[in-house]
């Protein structure tokens, strides 16, 4: 929902408009259970579920309505819901702060609007909410919930103990899971969210967790790329991307005969020889295990080239690994071919879509649903990328509009593909194969050169546009 929220304030729809949305609806159901001149008692708690109830209390002018904040002015966690506080305030509104929870009175209501907190709760109920949640659960009161009663949480549907025993829940937008087993009614209120929100990837798809200062080394991620032979710069950009993209390691398995260049490409690379010419099926024993062995995310494909002993290579890693892997280039032909326990993310341009047995269209987005249908025949998620991407694991699909004409240059899909392992360490596979498009995408509009872009110059905006450096 967060993602969402973010996504829908990119597109122009800002939160503040939402809790706008959230409070009239919040207001139309007490409507509904209550008569006109009914005594409407808000318990509102500091962050925007709060802020949700103080945008109702403007909408219930026909009713007799308090409002009581669990606690100071100055202890409102978010800017939106302090200033649809403060317009209560400035409006003379029966609006009040309780300093000491043991002193809430609820003034004898026929209904009490519980907008303590909402998505926002972790743990069991801390005070003042505790004793204020009992408060409500001893009245006779019509209780209806803002978004989800206090102290149940909207995923799981677990209740910490005290939590509000609702009558009648509002949430927002959709269907929460937690909300499906209670004993209330539940009614999702519409307040605005663009489709467009959920359908293409935006800012909110972004939203990584910190790392954690105690993480030890690996834990972000270690990121094996296997590829070059005939082609060198290629498995060294997706290696240097996964770094670029927070993966802890990177390594590059490559032929004897490749060696000596890409491990002079960057410092940064492990760079990893097997005495070859070219990826055969005798370096597959070592590879799965070595992939197996440290869990890594493996990118299958960078350079490797078309030589039939490096597919029946390609083909025997993916019937034997079961870890996470990125197919990319070369390597997508034999995708279709194989029985796999691998969880793979498939990232072809239109032409080796088209090749696997896919939609063979210019234009990806007007073949949206083919896609859809093709990645879920395919078992895997597939990352088709054209001007605009089309993400898909079959039952979610996304489109990534970001990017620029610039970047049909050689090398950017690399990039993507060394982008994507590193998410993929991290995120479930659906989400990695939306990021990484999103993040290359943008670093491109950020670089904003035309003609002479390159996919090295991606490498060094990456981190900036992780770091949210997209909407200078
Ligand atoms: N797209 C969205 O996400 C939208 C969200 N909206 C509202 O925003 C709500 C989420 O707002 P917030 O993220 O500000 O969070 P909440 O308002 O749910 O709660 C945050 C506050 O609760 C405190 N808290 C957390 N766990 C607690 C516990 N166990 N006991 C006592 N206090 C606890 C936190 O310290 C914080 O002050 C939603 O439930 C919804 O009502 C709406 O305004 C519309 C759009
Ligand atoms: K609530």
């Amino acid at each position: 929902m967060a993602a969402v929220d973010a996504n829908a304030a990119a597109l122009g729809v800002p939160r503040k408009q939402l809790m706008e949305s959230s409070g009239n609806a919040v207001a139309r159901a007490v409507r509904d259970v209550a008569e006109p001149g009914a005594r409407v008692t808000i318990v509102a708690g500091r962050g925007n579920n709060g802020g949700d109830a103080f945008v109702a209390a403007r909408f219930l002018e026909a009713f007799e309505v308090r409002v009581r904040l669990l606690g100071r002015t100055e202890a409102i966690s978010t800017g939106i819901a302090r200033e649809n506080w403060n317009a209560l305030q400035q409006s003379e509104y029966d609006a009040t702060e309780v300093r000491d929870s043991r002193a809430l009175d609820l003034d004898d209501p026929d209904v009490v609007i519980d907008a303590m907190l909402g998505t926002g709760v972790t743990g069991a109920l801390r005070e003042p909410e505790a004793t204020a949640a009992e408060a409500i659960n001893t009245t006779d009161a019509t209780v209806v919930a803002v978004d989800v009663p206090s102290g149940v949480d909207a995923d799981t549907g677990e209740a910490a103990s005290g939590a509000v025993d609702a009558d009648h829940v509002v949430t927002f937008h959709d269907e929460k899971p937690g909300l499906a087993d209670l004993d209330a009614e539940v009614r999702v209120a519409d307040i605005g969210i663009p489709a467009a929100a959920e359908r293409f990837v935006g800012p909110g798809d972004l939203r990584t967790t910190a790392r954690d200062p105690h993480a030890a080394k690996g834990d972000s991620g270690r990121v094996l790329v296997i590829g070059g032979g005939p082609y060198t710069g290629a498995p060294a950009l997706a290696a240097e991307a996964s770094l670029r993209a927070g993966a802890d390691l990177a390594f590059v398995s490559v032929p004897q005969k490749v060696f000596e260049p890409i491990a002079g490409y960057a410092k940064d690379l492990i760079v990893q020889p097997y005495d070859a010419d070219r990826l055969s099926p005798d370096q597959v024993g070592s590879l799965v295990e070595t992939a197996t062995d440290h869990d890594d995310v493996v990118v299958l494909g960078p350079g490797l080239g078309t030589a039939d002993e490096t597919l029946e290579a390609v083909e025997q890693f993916l019937e034997k690994f079961d870890g996470r892997a990125v197919v990319d280039a070369d390597a997508l032909s034999v995708v279709p071919e194989i029985d796999t326990d691998a969880t793979l993310v498939c990232t072809p341009n239109r032409h080796e879509l088209a090749e696997m047995g896919g939609p063979d269209v210019d234009d990806l987005r007007s073949a949206t649903d083919e896609i859809a249908s093709f990645a879920g025949d395919l078992g895997h998620v597939v990352l088709a990328k054209a001007k605009d991407d089309v993400v898909s694991d079959g039952e979610t699909t996304r489109i990534c509009r970001a990017g620029t004409p610039g970047m049909t240059v050689g090398g950017t899909g690399d990039v993507l593909a060394g982008l994507t392992a590193a998410f993929l360490a991290t995120h479930a596979p659906l989400n990695a194969a939306c990021m990484a498009p999103y993040v290359n995408g943008r670093t491109a509009e950020r670089l904003a050169r035309g003609d002479g872009l390159l996919a090295s110059d991606l490498l060094d905006g990456v981190s900036g546009t992780l770091r949210g450096e997209y909407d200078d």
